[in-house]
């Protein structure tokens, strides 16, 4: 983001007219090749802001009102598909505890037919852990609503990042499969004098450093495209300039817009055009409450190959390098939890989500896939017994 303190602002609404839309193009391939991360704005969603308003008050009806005891009934401890609630202090980003709490949720599929243990990262995908009814009975309906919608609005979404970056028609179909399985969380992030007493480590995670800002590790999304709905008014996303010697931008939430990243995955297919950028969560103030966070996880088709796509603009991949030489070396030197996803990889897509979910959930991890996760851990130097 050479030059800019804050993070553009696309209007979707340009997209209505033949005469806007080159502007939305152009604003878009600036926002995804320089930043990585931005704002949407009039997303093309019927009655968007009661759609996020509803599913932020099944939010909080989670977190606030369903007793401690229907939350651990459905943690994701219990959950191979790594889907469910997970506790304080139960996950870790770039090797420190994350103080915040959270459930997993995604299209609801059934658990997949495993044919060999080769093919054991295929749990990935699967059922939820669904909150009991009788207590919530419109969250699930109202998820399941949301997940739909911003799904719908994702693909709708891919096709204008296609045209922004001028790749030809169906450039990305390949990646994706009908009823393509979108992740999604609900996070709470206390208060440290909230979170302080009820921080309960894990065994696995005893020897991780906390740090009582941490509310998210700085981490880069693995997926496509994340869209995230801030729920509250917290100031507490930070995106990290890496052209300007690392410093921290903070992304205030705006009303009834969305929060748009690249993702790893994206970063890999474009060979590095689109630039999957560097955030963090600090936790809220004293005195600020509880913030609440709702991102949505493009994910591609778990069985496909990494294959970088072939025809990108010789302009893009110039435009690229001159990008690249300007990020300044010392505002890199972060130790990811999530693996850099750079390399021409013989395993499908799935097989590296599945090593990120090991690395962030490590007491799942432990009790469904011992041997792997041991494995993965090895791989970013942590031995265990
Ligand atoms: O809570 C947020 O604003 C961002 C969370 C995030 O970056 C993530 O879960 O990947
Ligand atoms: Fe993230």
């Amino acid at each position: 983001m050479p030059g800019t303190k804050s993070l553009p602002v696309i209007d979707l609404n340009l997209a209505l007219s033949e005469d806007t839309k080159p502007k939305l193009v152009e604003d878009l391939r600036r926002a995804l090749t320089e930043v990585g991360f931005f704002y949407v704005i009039n997303p093309p969603i019927e009655n968007f802001p009661q759609l996020i308003n509803g599913v932020k008050e099944q939010a909080f009806k989670f977190f606030h009102d369903l007793p401690a005891d229907e939350k651990d009934k459905i943690e994701m401890i219990n959950s191979k598909h790594f889907l469910g609630y997970t506790r304080l202090g139960n996950e870790v980003t770039s090797n420190k505890v994350d103080i915040r709490e959270q459930i997993d949720l995604a299209t609801e599929l059934p658990a997949p037919k495993i044919a060999s243990h080769d093919e054991i990262w295929k749990n990935i995908e699967g059922p939820n852990l669904w909150p009991n009814q009788e207590l919530l009975p419109d969250f699930r309906p109202t998820i399941e609503n949301y997940l739909e919608k911003v799904y719908q609005f994702s693909q709708w979404f891919s096709e204008l990042v296609r045209e922004a970056l001028q790749l030809p028609e169906g450039a990305f179909s390949k990646y994706f499969k009908p009823r393509q399985q979108c992740k999604m969380k609900l996070i709470k992030y206390p208060e440290y004098k909230d979170a302080e007493s009820r921080l309960d480590l894990l065994p696995e995670n005893e020897g991780v450093p906390l740090d009582e800002t941490q509310g998210c590790g700085p981490h880069r999304d693995s997926d496509f495209l994340t869209y995230l709905f801030q729920a509250t008014a917290h100031e507490a996303l930070q995106v990290q300039d890496i052209y300007h010697s690392g410093e921290w931008i903070t992304v205030p939430p705006i009303e009834n817009s969305l929060v748009v990243n690249v993702g790893q995955t994206l970063e890999y297919l474009t060979k590095g055009v689109c630039h999957a950028t560097i955030h963090r969560v600090i936790t809220p103030r004293n005195g600020s409450g509880d913030r609440l966070s709702i991102p949505v996880f493009q994910t591609i088709d778990v069985n496909c190959y990494k294959s970088q796509l072939k025809d990108i603009p010789q302009e893009l991949l110039d435009l690229r390098d001159k990008r690249d030489k300007e990020i300044k070396g010392e505002a890199i030197g972060y130790q990811f939890s999530v693996a850099d996803d750079t390399s021409e990889d013989v395993r499908p897509v799935g097989w590296t989500v599945f090593q990120n979910r090991l690395k962030s959930h490590r007491n799942v991890a432990a009790k469904w896939y011992p041997k792997e996760y041991k494995d993965t851990m090895k791989q970013i130097g942590v031995f265990l017994a």
